[in-house]
């Protein structure tokens, strides 16, 4: 394979992993940490923007409070990660000082993300702070959110964040060179993926969880995330954090790492927010024929192909429309709330005066509010 991906890249994510971080949950790597800050920097000189998606909170919340194993109690973890946070944008701040850089901390939840003005807030400030030359270092908002609302692992948040601002590239930074054919702490044997596409199944095949103590994710939420910063074009390179220079040869051009390019076809923003929302309200149920005027011919969905309504939502919602056995194809935004959907489902748009006693639209989800899965 030739050169890196993320050569030409202008808007980088890198993301760097708890046990990278925190030395295997030894304490805050302060030599690593420089190291990053000042590729990081000079890149930042040569007119690039860089957004750091940083873990190691719980880990280094852990060191600091004597804590020897990960609590199971999610208080326990939040309190943690409260701690912790502190010294990671400390170490950061530190760090990227010495090049003459500020640093800004974003603490973001899912819901920050799913709510349509609160994303447009995050991506207009994450915007304004990349023209300032301010570097970001993004973290879960761990205190806050709960095990059902939670990302989980950073891996995806990256992935989220370059959609966000439509970054060119997304760096995972991790301990091991890249993916494997399997994962190598247990298959030392396995062979290195240099190249891929993103998105390619078969690379969920060969991914496994999490290898040390303090890393949530392992190498499967990372291919998923690879998928998703594709959905808005951005390539994703896997790659060891304890490579010397590895931003700047990356960036070089050297192919370092796992590169798993993003296609051609890309999600307009709107869209894409839709595409990215974690949880949603509620579900319709479609016959085959909507699901096939959908997919195929790129129309709106009208309540005479809905045969069921699931949950509860608002007009405005986000909602999944799933086939019989549960499939979902589409996502969008529902022009009715779900006990109107119950009522006007199996019947011509015609007849939704008659049943409402009003009719707002003729579509339940108008095509321009609504992305194919
Ligand atoms: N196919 C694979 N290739 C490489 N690593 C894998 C694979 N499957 C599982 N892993 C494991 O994933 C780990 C990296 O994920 P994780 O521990 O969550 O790190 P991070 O904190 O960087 O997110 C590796 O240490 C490795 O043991
Ligand atoms: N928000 C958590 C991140 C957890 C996480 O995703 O860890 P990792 O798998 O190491 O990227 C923390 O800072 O501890």
């Amino acid at each position: 394979m030739g050169v890196s991906l993320i050569q030409d890249s202008k808007i980088l994510i890198v993301k760097v992993g708890s046990s990278l971080v925190t030395n295997n949950g030894q304490g805050l790597d302060k030599g690593a940490i420089a190291a990053w800050a000042q590729q990081i920097s000079a890149l930042v000189k040569q007119g690039k923007q860089v957004v750091l998606v940083s873990s190691g909170a719980v880990a280094e919340g852990m060191q600091r409070l004597g804590w020897k194993k990960r609590p199971v109690e999610i208080n326990e973890l939040q309190a943690a990660a409260a701690v912790g946070q502190m010294g990671l944008v400390q170490m950061y701040e530190q760090c990227f000082a010495q090049h003459g850089l500020h640093t800004a901390q974003l603490l973001l939840t899912h819901e920050d993300l799913a709510d349509r003005k609160r994303y447009l807030n995050a991506r207009t400030t994450l915007r304004t702070l990349l023209d300032l030359n301010v570097i970001p270092i993004i973290n879960e908002n761990d205190t806050v959110v709960t095990e059902e609302i939670r990302f989980g692992d950073n891996d995806t948040l990256g992935a989220l964040v370059a959609n966000l601002i439509e970054a060119d590239a997304l760096i995972i930074l991790t301990d091991q060179q890249g993916l494997y054919s399997a994962d190598p702490r247990k298959h030392p044997d396995a062979v290195f993926i240099n190249f891929e596409t993103a998105g390619n199944p078969e690379l969920e095949t060969m991914a496994g969880g999490a290898g040390s103590a303090v890393g949530t994710g392992g190498m499967l939420t990372k291919i998923l995330a690879a998928k998703r910063a594709a959905n808005s074009g951005a390539h994703t390179v896997i790659a060891s954090g304890r490579e010397p220079d590895v931003l700047s040869r990356l960036s070089q051009g050297e192919a370092i790492g796992t590169h798993l390019q993003a296609g051609k076809i890309k999600i307009v923003a709107k869209k894409q927010w839709l595409a990215d929302h974690l949880r949603l309200g509620g579900k319709l149920v479609l016959d085959d024929g909507a699901v096939n005027v959908l997919c195929k011919e790129g129309k709106s969905l009208l309540p005479i192909g809905v045969v069921e309504v699931i949950g509860q939502f608002e007009r405005g919602d986000v909602v999944a429309c799933v086939d019989a056995h549960g499939k979902e194809w589409a996502r969008g935004i529902v022009n009715y709330h779900a006990s109107e959907v119950r009522r006007i489902m199996r019947k011509p748009s015609s007849e939704i005066k008659n049943i409402l006693g009003y009719a707002e639209e003729k579509e339940l989800i108008h095509r321009d509010n609504l992305v194919l899965l």
